[in-house]
């Protein structure tokens, strides 16, 4: 499963930071989407990775009920300045959508958190897999790797399909008002390695 193109793009944030990444798109990966990576700075020996889920409300509108603006915005950066690769993956709403997530919104809204309120429409907890993410890992050559993750199942995955992580680098907590009851569910649900202030 070739790599499609490879082609520069410079970048600037909202906040000003400004760097350029290499964007890298694939042939025939696995679930027909259109995933991508981003090589920033130099990758070595054992690049520093994330696997990034798509998020619209939270990295294009910035809302504030979620880290993944946050988060992005905290990876571009990070892994630029090590060397590696960020795979931005079409998971929206953790795999069940866009329209689905904010449903789950109006639930969350009325009581619920995060995971009730995918089960209640009849959704799973974390309908991801990163197999097409180990693909695309191995088309780089990047099958010895950091991963940057505060999420146990990424790391796990990963390990199934044939990439070795060797370390697993913390993202920093973004928490907020509006998104701390999110955070503490996925601590609380999934074993996300987040500490929270308290
Ligand atoms: N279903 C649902 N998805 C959400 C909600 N809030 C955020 N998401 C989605 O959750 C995903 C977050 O992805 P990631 O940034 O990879 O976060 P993560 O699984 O916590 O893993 P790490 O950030 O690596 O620790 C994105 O696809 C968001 O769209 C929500 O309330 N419900
Ligand atoms: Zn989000």
């Amino acid at each position: 499963m070739p790599v499609r193109t490879r082609v520069t793009v410079p970048l600037q944030f909202a906040d000003g930071f400004a760097t350029s990444a290499e964007m890298i798109t694939f042939d025939g990966l696995s679930d027909g989407k259109e995933h991508l990576a981003l090589r920033l700075g130099t990758p070595g020996e054992f690049p520093l990775v994330r696997l990034h889920s798509e998020c619209l409300t939270g990295e294009v509108f910035g809302s504030q009920r979620c880290d993944c603006g946050a988060q992005l915005r905290e990876s571009v950066e990070r892994i630029g300045a090590t060397g590696g690769y960020l795979l931005y993956l079409r998971q929206e709403g953790r795999g069940i959508g866009l329209y689905n997530k904010l449903d789950t919104y109006t639930l969350q809204d009325a009581g619920l958190d995060t995971y009730q309120a995918n089960r209640a429409l009849g959704h799973g907890d974390d309908q991801r897999s990163y197999t097409v993410a180990a693909q695309m890992l191995g088309d780089l050559g990047a099958t010895t790797i950091d991963l940057l993750t505060n999420n146990p199942d990424k790391v796990s995955q990963l390990r199934k399909n044939q990439i070795s992580v060797r370390e697993v680098v913390p993202t920093a907590v973004h928490a907020s008002p509006a998104n701390r009851r999110y955070l503490e569910a996925k601590v609380a649900h999934t074993g996300h390695t987040i500490a929270l202030p308290v």
